[in-house]
């Protein structure tokens, strides 16, 4: 595994040089001279921890620790203060903006390389936890609690940058024959050839996907044309047919096949990630209308 990344921030050059040498051996190690630094670093690289400052001519630390828990990319990143001041409403202060830990100058390094190690280790549970709670338990997929924070917030980038963002909802045609003629269990191992097989055709930049109900999965592209979308829905359409999982029971084909919805940014009617979600799936509920095994679009 990496070395943690931890950024420390004080305008006392010695200090630097000091926690630096304390922490290199195990960690990698950015410094910054001033808050300002200290952020645009911490939104630059991912950062596993911040030992930072109080003290520092332009932003303190307490501003720099405000600013960080405003952005959801530095909000879980944690902080350990460190200062010269040693009074407990300092420390209450700190803590209660949501410092993880303080500790006091001047440091005992053995005691800093502790207090370090102990919040990297709080942290790779809660991130451990964090990945967990968004991972679907049969498909090791994204789940639909993944797919819900997700949405909204790349709605939102793409708003801001004037893009278009493209969404499917891909349904399994005829799901409920296959588990009735070939067992639940045998449902549960399609399903998870077909997630993966999803999963693997859409993994480009920030496009993800999602198991969006029982046998129903959602791709978001973005930034993406619709034209561009439907293309790779066709190519996922025939990915799925090409497994040739058999289906003797499915009134469509011999094979599983799958069901398509598609819904742009741009698409009419479309003024926000619900309305979104309820032109895609507007659109594969014409797709089953229509026979199954297609893409449906608009
Ligand atoms: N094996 C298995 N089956 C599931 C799971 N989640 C949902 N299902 C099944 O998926 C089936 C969905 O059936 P329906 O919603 O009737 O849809 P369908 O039979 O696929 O028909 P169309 O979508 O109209 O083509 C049901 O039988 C559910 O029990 C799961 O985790 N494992």
């Amino acid at each position: 595994m990496e070395r943690a990344l931890i950024l420390v921030v004080d305008d006392d050059p010695l200090n630097l040089v000091v926690l630096s040498q304390t922490l290199q051996p195990q960690y990698r190690v950015m410094t910054a001279r001033n808050g300002e630094e200290a952020l645009t670093l911490s939104a630059q690289h991912p950062v596993d921890l911040i030992l930072l400052d109080i003290k520092m001519p332009g932003l303190d630390g307490y501003e720099v620790l405000k600013h960080l828990k405003n952005q959801s990319d530095t909000q879980s990143i944690p902080v350990i203060f460190i200062s010269a001041n040693d009074s407990h409403a300092d420390e209450a202060k700190g803590l209660e903006m949501g410092a993880m830990d303080y500790i006091t100058k001047p440091f005992s390094p053995p005691i800093v390389q502790v207090r370090v190690k102990n919040q990297l280790t709080i942290k790779q549970k809660n991130d451990l936890l964090e990945k967990l709670v968004s991972i679907d338990g049969l498909t090791e997929i994204n789940n639909r609690r993944f797919f819900d924070e997700n949405i909204a917030k790349e709605w939102r980038r793409t708003a801001r940058s004037n893009e278009e963002m493209v969404m499917l909802i891909i349904d399994i045609d005829h799901f409920k024959l296959f588990n009735d003629n070939y067992g639940h269990r045998a449902g549960d191992e399609c399903l998870k050839l077909v997630a993966t097989t999803i999963k693997s055709l859409c993994q480009r930049g920030s496009d993800f996907v999602a198991r969006y109900g029982g046998e129903e999965f959602a791709a978001v592209f973005s930034p993406c044309a619709l034209e561009d979308a439907i293309k790779q829905a066709e190519r996922l359409q025939k990915a799925i047919y090409d497994l040739m999982i058999p289906h003797q029971f499915s009134p469509t084909s011999d094979y599983v096949t799958i069901s398509i919805g598609v819904a742009s940014s741009r698409s009419e009617g479309v003024v926000d990630e619900n309305s979104l979600i309820e032109v895609a799936d507007k659109h594969l509920y014409m797709a089953k209308e229509a026979g199954r095994n297609q893409v449906k679009a608009g």
